[in-house]
Formats: C-alpha cells, structure tokens, sequence
C-alpha cells in the first residue's frame, strides 16, 4: 500500500487559548501599528468572555466585544433620514429594519442556537452546519463584520466612535449624517482577537467543506486602512512572517490559522483514508487592472483570464505548484504578500494596492469511494482567500501620480463587485445578466459569488467619525451581498481528465524547461529519480517532451481502473518540474540584468546560491520536515531554500532602513527578482 502524502505533514499546532497568557506583546518597531501594539485585546484570547457595557441613556453599546449570544430584537430601529429609507428599498428582503418576521428566518438566529448548543461541547459554533434555513442545496454567503480599534490619526483627532453595537449580530451607525441598524452574521468588536475571528467566523466550515469537493471563498471587504490585511494576514502582512514566534501564534490571521486547521482536518481524514490528498497551489494579484503571478514575479508579462465551460473563468498560465506541507504554504503565501504591490498614503502607511488572491486546491481521487460508477473520478475542491484592495477618497489619502492611477483602477474593479453583488442579491435581476466581465476581479470571483461554491465575507470597518460615509457604504455593501444564494455543488472530473490535463501540464513544463536551460547554455535535463517520494518506482525522463514518448503508464486493470502510481507520478513530474523552471526563470533574469549593468555604476550582489539538482530533490525537504517535526520545536519553521530564507538574508542586511527595498512609495516588486540588491558604489 503506498504511503499517503499527508502523513508527512509537520504541523504547527496553536496552542489552546488557556496556555497564551504568557505570550509577548509585540515591541512597537516589530509591529508596524503603534498603538495597536498592546491592545488588551491581544492578550485576552478567551473566547466570549466579554460582555458589552451598558451605557447610560442609550439603548445601543458602543461596539466593544463579543458579548453572549442573544436573539436580536429589533424593536429600537430608528429610521430618522430619507437616507435610511432609501437603504430600506435598496437593502432587500432580509434588511433588519424589514424586522424580526423576516430576519427570524435568517441564519444570525440559527448561528445562535448552534452556538448555544455548541458552547456545551467546547465545539466552534460554525464548524460544520449549513444554514437551516436555506435548504439542502442552497447556501448563502455569510457575512461577518470586523470592527477596528481607532488608529493614532484618529485618535489624535479626538474622534468620537460611531458604531454601536447590539448583541453580538447588530450594529448601529449613528453619525453626524446617517442613523442607520444593521445585522450580520457576527460582529466582531474592537477587541475582538485573531482567535476569535479564526473561531467565529465560519471559516472551518469553509476549509471542511473545501476538503469534501466545494470550493470556498473566504474575501475581505472594506475602506483602504480598515484592517483587511490585518484581518486576513496579520499585522503589517508579510512582516508578520519575520515577528517572534510566540508573536506570529497571537497575531496571525485567518488565513494561515485555517491553513493550520486545513492540515489538522487532512492528517484527521488520513488516518480513516487510505486515498491520498493532494494539494496544489496559485497566488495571483491583480494590480491596474493586470494579473500578475505571485509566487512567480519574474514572470513578469500580465496573464490572461479564459473561460472554459468546464472550469469557469481561470488564470492562463498561473504558477502552480503542489505541496506537501504546510510550511511550504505558509512561505508561499509569505513570499506572495511580499511580490505584492504596496504603498503608503494619508490613510494607511502598509496599504495593499492589489487585490491578491491566494488559491488552495485539494484532490482527492475518490473511486471506490462510496461509488458504484466504475468511472474513477477526483474530487477537486479549493479554498479560495482574497484580500481586496481598500476602497479610497482620492481628497483623502491624497494619492498622486502612479498611486492615483492604482485608487481609480481600485475603486473602479470595486463599484464593478458591488454592482454584480447588487444584482446577485436582487431575485429579479440575480436571472438577468450580470456584469462579471467588467473586471477582472469579478471575474475570477463569479464562481464564488452567483455560483455553486460557499461563500465568507469578511467587511471591515473603522469606527471613527471621519470615516462615516465609508463604514456605511461597507456595511450596505455587505448587507446586500447577505442576501446572495449559492447552490454548492462538489466538483469533480473523471480521473482520466485529470490525468490528461496533468500530462499537457507536464509536458508544457518540460518544454518550457529545455528552452530555459538552452538559454542558460544548460545541457537538457533529465528529471530526478523519484524514490522517496510519491511513487513507488523511479523514473527517468528527458525534459524535452518531443523527445520522449508518453513515459506514464496508463495501463487499466481487470475492472477498468487507472493505476494509482501514475496519477502520482505525474503529479511529482508536475512539482519537480514546476520547481525546477522556477529556479531556472529567477536564474535567467539575473544572468540578463548583469548583461544590461553599466560597469562602474553598479554592482549586482545575488544573495541566492546557484541552483543544483540537489535542490529540487524532494528526499532533502524530506529530511528537513523530518527533523523539525521530531524537534518538536515550534520557534523554527522550516524553509525551502528555494523561499522565503532568500528574502530574510537580503532584509536582515538593510535593519537600518536603508534598504532600497524599503516601502515608501509605491513598489509593485514583479519582475525584479528581490535576491538581486543594487548597491551603489
Ligand atoms: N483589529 C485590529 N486590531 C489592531 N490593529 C488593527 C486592526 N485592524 C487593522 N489594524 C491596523 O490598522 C492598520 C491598517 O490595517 P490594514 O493594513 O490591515 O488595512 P487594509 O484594510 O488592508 O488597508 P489597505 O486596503 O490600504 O491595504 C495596520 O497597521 C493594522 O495592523
């Protein structure tokens, strides 16, 4: 029996809430966020253990924390401005000031018999129930909002705070123009912690149902400095990656604790499956319009999107790449949050100017399974993660020039979400066109908005005075897609499709590596014998495809069926290869910028070493996994050298500040490979 991929997963296990009292606070220069930086929020990491105050003479509390759960009840709706009825018409059926008959059947009041139910076993409150009120085939985007604490700016301005929370699914806007009650899924308040969110939000359910064949997405929304990043990431994004240990456990986001949590489920399901899980992974931005890879900037030419019958809207020549553990997910997604395009302006010094989209899929072959088709099928799920560019007032954050062009492109692929987001939510015009093909962003999120997958939606919003009209036009925005109705399907393909795209793959990836090796004066390739690995037996294959007949053995048995090892092997043909021209591409871009250096003006310093087979050979990460998972120490992740430790020796010589790299100003870092420093002599 072949061993499956999945038990050699090293997992980073979060320690449970009771033993992180001990945990450090981040010093200010670590963080990135000044006063954030010893928010009580992030020691307190108990779940529901605050309860919103009371204030006098008011039937609202301003939005603090989790409190328990509570049927709302909508009896203090105020509707004080021909504003908020124009909200009435606008905001559908399920608008909480449409009142308690229609909302009762909304998914907020059985979230909270689920979490009443729950709380007894310790269990999350979403971990796995599809909303009741839908029916067995239909799911609604659930929508959850997260409120951040007032910023230094804010603060110095001596802002007054005006969002009112309610329970734990209500909040109120009460501001100089607007009075105006919402209900969601949750509310997360200010202090509400990464923890919390991890746990409350339902993002579980979308990585446990990721894992059965859906594809979920989980994409946050919100004014540009609102918390997106934060929220989905952690503070200051990627520089979560470089913070102590014991800071990345407390401040890390939802996407590498559900990356946590996706490994945990896959090594449960490993031990009651013998069929092995594998997964594949993208990251792509979409930046002034442009896609751009990445985990692969050196490619730096925009992608295309194509649309396929089969597959819906797709990147065209997306990098991706299996992996096997979860650190080597987690440096994807570090080195991705690095290539992407950042900035600093009025209203946020680390602002993302690029909707980046992270894309986790699991297969699983699934014949035998439960089937009585001898047709072998796999089942193709994803977890998707998108952290949207901020929505921004060009008067403002006062973006000029380059940056003014990025916040029109911005603000234009996002009134195109908010439009196919209206239509989707109004049964009417939901059987009519939608306008998805007006951005790319739309695009690419079609599937998981009007489609079969599961949908979270994460706003985010700052409490202060000044950012009124933003926070509300936030929370109208996701109080419409609330109403949005998926029907989730599972996605499968037979498993001789699978094979067949996976050998079109694999032959594009060879030819691509003999021209790159030609380029680089390289002797063609022969792949790495595979022992160790996924196969059982190795194999040796010229890289040139038109130099070698279909070395996969598609050979059927008595009943039909493929061999399992083939699938396997051209998987691993897959990652080697993908890995290989990766190292080639980065290599190819360095050789051709010392060819365009003037003498004299500058030096080239490549802090990456040469790349050798060695490199690539799996057996070696092999050992590496092995080591730190026997260690048992969780301070030391472990790094392919092929990532991210590059990045950490090139910004560990620049602490001072001088590094060129540093983000100022606008810095999108495709096509420049970051090993590669300019020192100035
Ligand atoms: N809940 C929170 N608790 C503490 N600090 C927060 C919180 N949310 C956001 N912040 C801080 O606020 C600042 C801005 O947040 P962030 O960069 O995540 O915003 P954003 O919505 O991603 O902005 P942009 O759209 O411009 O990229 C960061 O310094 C971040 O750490």
């Amino acid at each position: 029996m072949p061993k499956s991929p999945v038990e050699r997963y090293s997992l980073i296990e979060l320690p449970p809430s009771s033993n992180q009292n001990h945990l450090q606070i981040p010093s200010k220069d670590v963080l990135m966020t000044k006063h954030y930086d010893s928010h009580p929020s992030e020691r307190d990491t108990s779940p529901r253990s605050r309860f919103p105050q009371p204030q006098p003479g008011n039937n609202t509390t301003p939005i603090k924390s989790r409190g328990p759960r509570s049927i709302p009840s909508f009896e203090s709706v105020e509707v004080s401005s021909l504003e908020n009825i124009n909200d009435l018409q606008q905001d559908g059926p399920n608008s909480v000031s449409r009142g308690l008959q229609t909302d009762i059947n909304s998914a907020s009041v059985i979230d909270w018999v689920i979490a009443q139910k729950s709380s007894s076993t310790g269990d999350s409150a979403y971990r796995n129930d599809p909303p009741e009120d839908l029916g067995p085939d239909k799911d609604r985007v659930r929508v959850v909002v997260r409120v951040r604490p007032m910023n230094n700016r804010e603060l110095e301005r001596n802002e007054r705070s005006i969002l009112h929370g309610e329970g734990e699914n209500s909040v109120t806007v009460q501001g100089a123009q607007h009075n105006r009650r919402f209900t969601f899924d949750t509310i997360f308040a200010i202090e509400s912690t990464q923890e919390e969110v991890f746990h409350y939000s339902g993002i579980k359910r979308l990585v446990d149902m990721s894992i059965d064949g859906y594809i979920a997405t989980c994409f946050a929304y919100g004014q540009t400095g609102s918390g997106k990043t934060h929220t989905m990431i952690g503070p200051g994004g990627a520089n979560i990656f470089r913070m102590d240990e014991n800071v990345r456990i407390k401040c890390f986001g939802l996407v590498p604790r559900a990356i946590n949590y996706l490994f945990q489920r896959l090594r449960e399901k490993s031990q009651e499956t013998t069929t092995p899980y594998y997964i594949r992974v993208s990251y792509c931005e979409i930046y002034n319009e442009q896609i751009h890879d990445l985990i692969n900037p050196a490619h730096s030419q925009s992608l295309q999107i194509r649309g396929s019958v089969e597959d819906g809207f797709y990147v065209e020549n997306l990098f991706q790449t299996y992996i096997e553990t979860m650190d080597e997910l987690l440096t994807i997604l570090e080195e991705g949050e690095l290539n992407r395009a950042m900035a600093s302006h009025n209203l946020n010094d680390t602002s993302s100017r690029s909707h980046a989209m992270l894309s986790i899929q699991i297969e699983q072959d699934i014949s035998g399974e439960g089937t009585t088709s001898t047709e072998q099928m796999t089942r193709q799920g994803k977890l998707i993660f998108v952290d949207l560019a901020g929505s921004e007032k060009v008067k403002v954050s006062l973006s000029k020039g380059k940056q003014l062009t990025e916040t029109n492109n911005i603000n234009k692929s996002l009134l195109t979400l908010g439009t196919c987001i209206s239509a989707l939510s109004d049964p009417v015009k939901r059987a009519g066109h939608i306008p998805y093909r007006d951005s790319k962003l739309t695009r690419l999120l079609a599937e998981s908005l009007g489609g079969h997958g599961i949908t979270l939606m994460i706003a985010c919003v700052s409490p202060a005075s000044s950012c009124e009209n933003e926070s509300l036009s936030t929370l109208r925005y996701a109080n419409r897609a609330k109403n949005i109705e998926n029907a989730p399907i599972v996605k499968t393909d037979s498993k001789e499709n699978v094979i067949n795209r996976l050998k079109r793959e694999v032959r594009k990836l060879k030819d691509e590596n003999y021209e790159l090796r030609q380029k680089l004066g390289k002797e063609p390739s022969i792949l790495p014998k595979l022992k160790n690995r996924n196969s059982d037996s190795g194999s040796q294959t010229s890289m040139h495809s038109s130099a070698s007949s279909d070395v996969y053995d598609t050979r059927q048995d008595s009943q039909g069926r493929l061999s399992g090892t083939t699938t396997r092997k051209i998987r691993t043909d897959h990652e080697i290869l993908t890995r290989e021209n990766e190292k080639l591409v980065r290599k190819l871009d360095q050789v051709m910028r010392e060819q365009q250096v003037q003498p004299g003006s500058k030096q080239i310093v490549n802090q990456d070493k040469d790349y050798t087979e060695q490199d690539i050979n799996p057996s070696n990460t092999q050992r590496l996994v092995k080591s730190y998972s026997e260690s048992d120490d969780m301070s030391e992740l472990v790094r392919r050298p092929s990532y991210a430790s590059r990045y950490r020796t090139v910004r560990d010589r620049y602490q001072n500040g001088t590094s060129p790299q540093r983000r100022t100003t606008t810095m999108p870092r495709r096509g420049q490979d970051p090993t590669v420093v300019e020192v100035r002599r």
